[in-house]
Protein backbone atom coordinates (compact mmCIF):
# COMPACT_ATOMS: atom_id res chain seq x y z
CA UNK A 1 0.00 0.00 0.00
CA UNK A 2 1.50 3.32 -0.99
CA UNK A 3 1.36 6.22 1.22
CA UNK A 4 -0.94 9.11 0.50
CA UNK A 5 1.62 12.15 0.62
CA UNK A 6 -1.04 15.40 1.82
CA UNK A 7 2.19 17.76 1.89
CA UNK A 8 3.81 16.84 -1.26
CA UNK A 9 0.02 17.64 -2.75
CA UNK A 10 -0.08 20.91 -0.84
CA UNK A 11 2.82 22.09 -1.87
CA UNK A 12 2.31 21.13 -5.77
CA UNK A 13 -0.96 22.90 -5.76
CA UNK A 14 0.50 26.02 -4.05
CA UNK A 15 2.72 25.85 -7.30
CA UNK A 16 0.21 25.68 -9.23
CA UNK A 17 -1.52 28.92 -8.05
CA UNK A 18 1.71 30.55 -8.47
CA UNK A 19 2.36 29.20 -11.77
CA UNK A 20 -1.16 30.47 -13.03
CA UNK A 21 -0.40 33.75 -11.20
CA UNK A 22 -2.36 33.73 -8.57
CA UNK A 23 -0.99 34.64 -5.15
CA UNK A 24 -1.47 32.00 -2.79
CA UNK A 25 -1.35 33.96 0.75
CA UNK A 26 -4.22 35.56 -0.18
CA UNK A 27 -7.54 35.20 1.87
CA UNK A 28 -9.82 33.17 0.14
CA UNK A 29 -6.52 30.59 -1.10
CA UNK A 30 -4.54 30.37 1.84
CA UNK A 31 -6.23 27.27 2.57
CA UNK A 32 -7.05 25.34 -0.69
CA UNK A 33 -3.90 23.53 -1.09
CA UNK A 34 -5.01 21.60 2.05
CA UNK A 35 -8.56 21.39 1.22
CA UNK A 36 -7.27 19.93 -2.37
CA UNK A 37 -4.77 17.88 -0.25
CA UNK A 38 -7.77 16.54 1.22
CA UNK A 39 -10.53 16.06 -1.41
CA UNK A 40 -7.78 14.14 -3.69
CA UNK A 41 -7.39 11.75 -0.25
CA UNK A 42 -11.19 10.95 -0.86
CA UNK A 43 -11.69 10.52 -4.63
CA UNK A 44 -8.33 8.62 -4.84
CA UNK A 45 -9.29 6.47 -1.97
CA UNK A 46 -9.64 3.53 -4.21
CA UNK A 47 -5.70 3.43 -5.02
CA UNK A 48 -5.51 1.09 -1.88
CA UNK A 49 -8.68 -1.28 -2.75
CA UNK A 50 -9.21 -4.09 -4.53
CA UNK A 51 -12.67 -4.38 -5.96
CA UNK A 52 -12.40 -8.70 -5.59
CA UNK A 53 -12.00 -7.83 -1.50
CA UNK A 54 -16.01 -6.53 -1.81
CA UNK A 55 -16.98 -9.78 -3.01
CA UNK A 56 -15.64 -12.00 0.05
CA UNK A 57 -19.58 -11.94 1.33
CA UNK A 58 -20.71 -15.38 -0.55
CA UNK A 59 -24.20 -16.57 0.31
CA UNK A 60 -25.09 -19.88 -0.65
CA UNK A 61 -28.40 -19.15 -2.38
CA UNK A 62 -29.27 -21.66 -5.39
CA UNK A 63 -30.03 -18.87 -7.69
CA UNK A 64 -28.82 -19.03 -11.01
CA UNK A 65 -30.67 -16.38 -12.79
CA UNK A 66 -30.12 -12.92 -13.66
CA UNK A 67 -28.96 -10.69 -10.80
CA UNK A 68 -29.13 -6.89 -11.86
CA UNK A 69 -28.34 -3.88 -10.25
CA UNK A 70 -28.45 -0.89 -12.23
CA UNK A 71 -28.46 2.96 -11.80
CA UNK A 72 -25.04 2.90 -9.57
CA UNK A 73 -24.24 6.30 -9.72
CA UNK A 74 -20.42 7.10 -10.05
CA UNK A 75 -17.56 10.06 -9.41
CA UNK A 76 -14.08 9.48 -11.26
CA UNK A 77 -11.67 10.90 -11.85
CA UNK A 78 -10.14 11.01 -15.71
CA UNK A 79 -5.93 9.88 -16.26
CA UNK A 80 -5.76 12.33 -18.39
CA UNK A 81 -6.98 15.52 -17.33
CA UNK A 82 -7.59 14.93 -13.70
CA UNK A 83 -11.03 16.11 -14.19
CA UNK A 84 -14.35 14.08 -13.45
CA UNK A 85 -16.45 11.98 -15.39
CA UNK A 86 -19.70 10.80 -13.78
CA UNK A 87 -22.39 8.63 -14.45
CA UNK A 88 -24.25 5.45 -14.14
CA UNK A 89 -22.78 1.57 -13.71
CA UNK A 90 -25.09 -1.29 -13.94
CA UNK A 91 -23.81 -4.42 -13.32
CA UNK A 92 -25.63 -7.90 -14.15
CA UNK A 93 -24.86 -11.94 -13.06
CA UNK A 94 -26.09 -14.81 -13.20
CA UNK A 95 -24.48 -16.65 -10.31
CA UNK A 96 -23.08 -20.27 -10.39
CA UNK A 97 -23.04 -22.81 -7.94
CA UNK A 98 -24.61 -20.88 -5.22
CA UNK A 99 -22.50 -18.06 -5.29
CA UNK A 100 -24.05 -14.84 -4.68
CA UNK A 101 -22.58 -11.83 -3.30
CA UNK A 102 -24.03 -8.96 -1.58
CA UNK A 103 -26.22 -6.23 -3.82
CA UNK A 104 -24.70 -3.48 -1.74
CA UNK A 105 -20.82 -5.14 -2.20
CA UNK A 106 -21.64 -4.56 -6.60
CA UNK A 107 -21.88 -0.78 -5.53
CA UNK A 108 -18.45 -1.07 -3.36
CA UNK A 109 -16.89 -2.95 -6.22
CA UNK A 110 -17.77 0.18 -8.27
CA UNK A 111 -16.26 2.64 -5.72
CA UNK A 112 -13.07 0.60 -5.59
CA UNK A 113 -12.24 0.87 -9.25
CA UNK A 114 -13.75 4.69 -9.72
CA UNK A 115 -12.03 6.35 -6.89
CA UNK A 116 -8.66 6.53 -8.92
CA UNK A 117 -7.11 7.92 -11.69
CA UNK A 118 -9.22 6.42 -14.44
CA UNK A 119 -10.27 5.53 -17.85
CA UNK A 120 -13.77 4.27 -18.25
CA UNK A 121 -13.38 1.43 -20.10
CA UNK A 122 -10.90 0.28 -17.01
CA UNK A 123 -13.45 0.84 -14.79
CA UNK A 124 -16.04 -1.32 -16.87
CA UNK A 125 -13.71 -4.19 -17.77
CA UNK A 126 -12.01 -4.46 -14.09
CA UNK A 127 -15.35 -4.68 -12.44
CA UNK A 128 -16.65 -7.22 -14.91
CA UNK A 129 -12.84 -9.37 -14.24
CA UNK A 130 -13.46 -8.60 -10.49
CA UNK A 131 -16.90 -10.55 -10.47
CA UNK A 132 -15.69 -13.32 -12.72
CA UNK A 133 -12.58 -14.18 -10.66
CA UNK A 134 -14.15 -14.03 -7.46
CA UNK A 135 -17.66 -15.62 -7.84
CA UNK A 136 -16.79 -17.63 -11.43
CA UNK A 137 -20.51 -16.81 -12.22
CA UNK A 138 -22.15 -17.97 -15.45
CA UNK A 139 -21.88 -14.75 -17.02
CA UNK A 140 -21.16 -11.19 -16.56
CA UNK A 141 -22.55 -8.07 -18.08
CA UNK A 142 -21.18 -4.44 -17.18
CA UNK A 143 -22.73 -1.61 -18.74
CA UNK A 144 -21.48 2.03 -17.93
CA UNK A 145 -22.45 5.35 -18.92
CA UNK A 146 -20.49 8.82 -18.77
CA UNK A 147 -19.98 12.42 -19.40
CA UNK A 148 -16.68 13.31 -19.31
CA UNK A 149 -15.46 16.82 -18.31
CA UNK A 150 -13.01 16.83 -20.57
CA UNK A 151 -15.21 16.77 -23.15
CA UNK A 152 -17.27 19.34 -21.60
CA UNK A 153 -15.65 21.97 -19.95
CA UNK A 154 -13.02 22.04 -22.00
CA UNK A 155 -10.83 20.68 -25.36
CA UNK A 156 -13.71 19.84 -27.73
CA UNK A 157 -16.16 21.23 -25.75
CA UNK A 158 -19.98 18.81 -26.16
CA UNK A 159 -21.62 19.17 -23.32
CA UNK A 160 -24.42 16.56 -22.77
CA UNK A 161 -22.48 13.85 -24.94
CA UNK A 162 -22.29 10.44 -23.03
CA UNK A 163 -19.91 7.54 -23.62
CA UNK A 164 -21.28 4.35 -23.19
CA UNK A 165 -19.18 1.11 -22.38
CA UNK A 166 -19.82 -2.78 -21.79
CA UNK A 167 -18.30 -5.77 -20.55
CA UNK A 168 -19.37 -8.94 -21.44
CA UNK A 169 -18.20 -12.58 -19.72
CA UNK A 170 -19.31 -15.64 -19.63
CA UNK A 171 -22.26 -17.20 -21.23
CA UNK A 172 -23.49 -13.52 -22.34
CA UNK A 173 -20.91 -13.52 -24.92
CA UNK A 174 -22.48 -15.73 -26.86
CA UNK A 175 -25.91 -15.93 -25.86
CA UNK A 176 -27.62 -13.01 -27.62
CA UNK A 177 -31.09 -13.36 -25.96
CA UNK A 178 -29.50 -13.24 -22.72
CA UNK A 179 -27.83 -10.01 -23.57
CA UNK A 180 -30.85 -8.70 -25.14
CA UNK A 181 -32.23 -9.02 -21.93
CA UNK A 182 -30.15 -7.75 -19.46
CA UNK A 183 -30.08 -4.34 -22.14
CA UNK A 184 -33.61 -4.31 -21.92
CA UNK A 185 -34.06 -4.12 -18.39
CA UNK A 186 -30.97 -1.46 -17.78
CA UNK A 187 -32.86 0.42 -20.76
CA UNK A 188 -36.08 0.33 -18.98
N1 LIG B 1 -10.76 6.04 -24.26
C1 LIG B 1 -10.93 6.99 -23.35
N2 LIG B 1 -10.53 8.21 -23.63
C2 LIG B 1 -10.71 9.16 -22.70
C3 LIG B 1 -11.32 8.91 -21.46
N3 LIG B 1 -11.37 10.06 -20.77
C4 LIG B 1 -10.82 11.00 -21.57
N4 LIG B 1 -10.42 10.46 -22.74
C5 LIG B 1 -9.79 11.04 -23.94
O1 LIG B 1 -8.41 11.05 -23.81
C6 LIG B 1 -7.91 11.77 -24.94
C7 LIG B 1 -6.61 12.43 -24.61
O2 LIG B 1 -6.16 12.95 -25.84
P1 LIG B 1 -4.85 13.82 -26.03
O3 LIG B 1 -4.78 14.23 -27.47
O4 LIG B 1 -3.69 13.11 -25.42
O5 LIG B 1 -5.13 15.09 -25.09
P2 LIG B 1 -5.81 16.49 -25.45
O6 LIG B 1 -4.97 17.25 -26.41
O7 LIG B 1 -6.11 17.17 -24.15
O8 LIG B 1 -7.15 16.02 -26.19
P3 LIG B 1 -8.54 16.78 -26.44
O9 LIG B 1 -9.46 16.38 -25.32
O10 LIG B 1 -9.03 16.28 -27.77
O11 LIG B 1 -8.27 18.26 -26.42
C8 LIG B 1 -9.05 12.71 -25.33
O12 LIG B 1 -9.52 12.30 -26.59
C9 LIG B 1 -10.12 12.44 -24.27
O13 LIG B 1 -11.44 12.59 -24.76
C10 LIG B 1 -11.74 7.58 -21.19
O14 LIG B 1 -12.27 7.25 -20.12
N5 LIG B 1 -11.53 6.66 -22.17
ZN1 LIG C 1 -9.93 13.76 -19.80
Amino acid sequence: MKEFDQAKIEQAVTMILEAIGEDPSREGLVDTPKRVAKMYQEVFQGLNQDPKEHFATIFGEDHEELVLVKDIPFYSMCEHHLVPFFGKAHIGYIPRGGKVTGLSKLARAVEAVTRRPQLQERITSDVADALVETLEPHGVIVVVEAEHMCMTMRGVKKPGSKTITSAVRGIFVKDAAARAEVLTFIRG
